[in-house]
């Protein structure tokens, strides 16, 4: 089976690719990108190397694949690999989401006049990214019949890698859960990939207890020196961030469990895991990777409002989850853009307004919660 790749970064490289390699049934994989300079990579060199770092590396080589710029579809040069395709996996973070309408709106037209249908996973840290790409492309007029939108987590831990090589460095664990609903069953189901009836929780568990507390982290230490330790698994190693990590997660632990219907010793456990995941010696993760797009994390289904305001409706405790808002909102590294207009807008108009204005579709009693904790 073909399948296309949107966005070769280090999740569609790292991850998206071997995993998808390991079940038999998955041929050649495309890969699209805006960037030239990776195309060109995999253009030329056909081939290359998932190193995945644990006690004992592991070395996975990824062969027969192709590249194309994302807008080939556009100039009908790659038509005949899209009506064989039939899975499109994207990763290429949420926010550039709103990019693909005018391809999609290609590829829908191509599809419908072939009679063909097409899955679409968002492979992205999100809630049901899927689901919201496809109401994107509805709300900018484009027909979604051909489509089959499937929500996905994922979770592999991939840091920035070298940029003049298409070789991946990732860290061993990988998970990769679907919606078992939204598979329609007349598309074979992919081996290596996790099928669930209940994927709001582990899509929650996930993105507020690993992403939440990973930003919550990488902000927090921001706020102590400018990223003057720029690598996390280096600031682990301060006591007061290892006080920070337990003093968050500990709070975040009870309002996961209520909220998603975990047991409490159960999530202790992935809280271990995931620091251990966090100060794997061989991984240097950039904290201005972890930290990045702050103004899609501060929306109210994200990593942080989402149980912070769960925990103010239930009487729980949301102290730390507070200070995470807060250091959200200091945070004004200089190269992530959104964290530049993020603070741009902060110091013409003050926090609460720019909390107005950039969280979708906040309530009063919502808004009331966020008047009490802003400092
Ligand atoms: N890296 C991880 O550990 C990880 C793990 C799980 C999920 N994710 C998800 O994957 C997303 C991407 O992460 P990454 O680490 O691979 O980032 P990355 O920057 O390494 O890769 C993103 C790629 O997308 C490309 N791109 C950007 N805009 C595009 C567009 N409009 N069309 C086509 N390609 C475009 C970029 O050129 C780049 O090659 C994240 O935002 C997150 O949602 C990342
Ligand atoms: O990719 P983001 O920006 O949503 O979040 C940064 C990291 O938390 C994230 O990439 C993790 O490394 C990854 O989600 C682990 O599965």
């Amino acid at each position: 089976m073909k399948t296309i790749h949107l966005g070769a970064g280090n999740i569609g490289r790292g991850f998206i690719a071997p995993i998808l390699k390991q079940d038999p049934a998955i041929g050649e994989i495309k890969f699209l990108d805006v960037n030239p300079e990776v195309i060109n990579l995999i253009k030329t060199q056909k081939k290359y190397i998932v190193k995945e770092l644990a006690e004992k590396d592991n070395e996975i080589l990824i062969k027969n694949i192709s590249a194309n710029l994302l807008d080939d579809i556009l100039k009908a040069k790659i038509d005949d690999y899209l009506l064989d395709a039939k899975i499109i996996t994207i990763s290429i973070g949420q926010p550039n989401l709103r990019f693909l309408i005018k391809n999609f709106e290609y590829i829908s037209d191509l599809l419908i006049k072939n009679n063909k249908e097409m899955l679409i996973l968002c492979c992205e840290n999100g809630n049901r990214v899927s689901s919201y790409f496809k109401k994107l492309l509805i709300e900018n007029k484009i027909n979604v019949l051909p489509f089959h939108f499937v929500d996905v987590v994922v979770d592999r831990i991939v840091p920035n890698q070298e940029r003049d090589s298409l070789n991946v460095q990732v860290e061993k664990y990988f998970s990769w859960i679907v919606d078992e609903e939204q598979w329609p069953s007349n598309f074979t189901k992919i081996k290596t990939i996790v099928y669930s009836k209940d994927l709001d929780s582990e899509i929650n568990k996930k993105i507020c207890l690993l992403n939440g507390v990973h930003s919550a982290l990488s902000w927090h230490r921001y706020a102590i020196d400018k990223f003057q330790i720029p690598i996390l698994q280096d600031a682990l190693k301060f006591n007061e961030t290892k006080n920070y990590f337990d003093n968050l997660t500990s709070e975040l632990v009870i309002i996961i469990a209520q909220q998603y219907n975990f047991e409490i010793k159960y999530l202790k456990e992935y809280i271990s895991s995931i620091w251990k995941r966090f100060n794997n010696p061989k991984i240097k993760d950039e904290m201005s990777r972890i930290a990045r797009n702050p103004i899609t994390k501060m929306q109210k289904n994200e990593r942080i409002l989402n149980p912070l305001f769960f925990a103010a409706s239930k009487g729980l405790k949301f102290e730390y989850l507070s200070q995470a808002f807060n250091d959200l909102l200091n945070y004004h590294f200089s190269e992530d853009k959104e964290a530049v207009e993020l603070s741009n807008y902060i110091s013409v108009h003050g926090k609460l307004k720019a909390v107005l204005n950039y969280v979708k579709e906040l309530n009063n009693q919502e808004i009331e919660v966020i008047k009490k904790i802003i400092n």
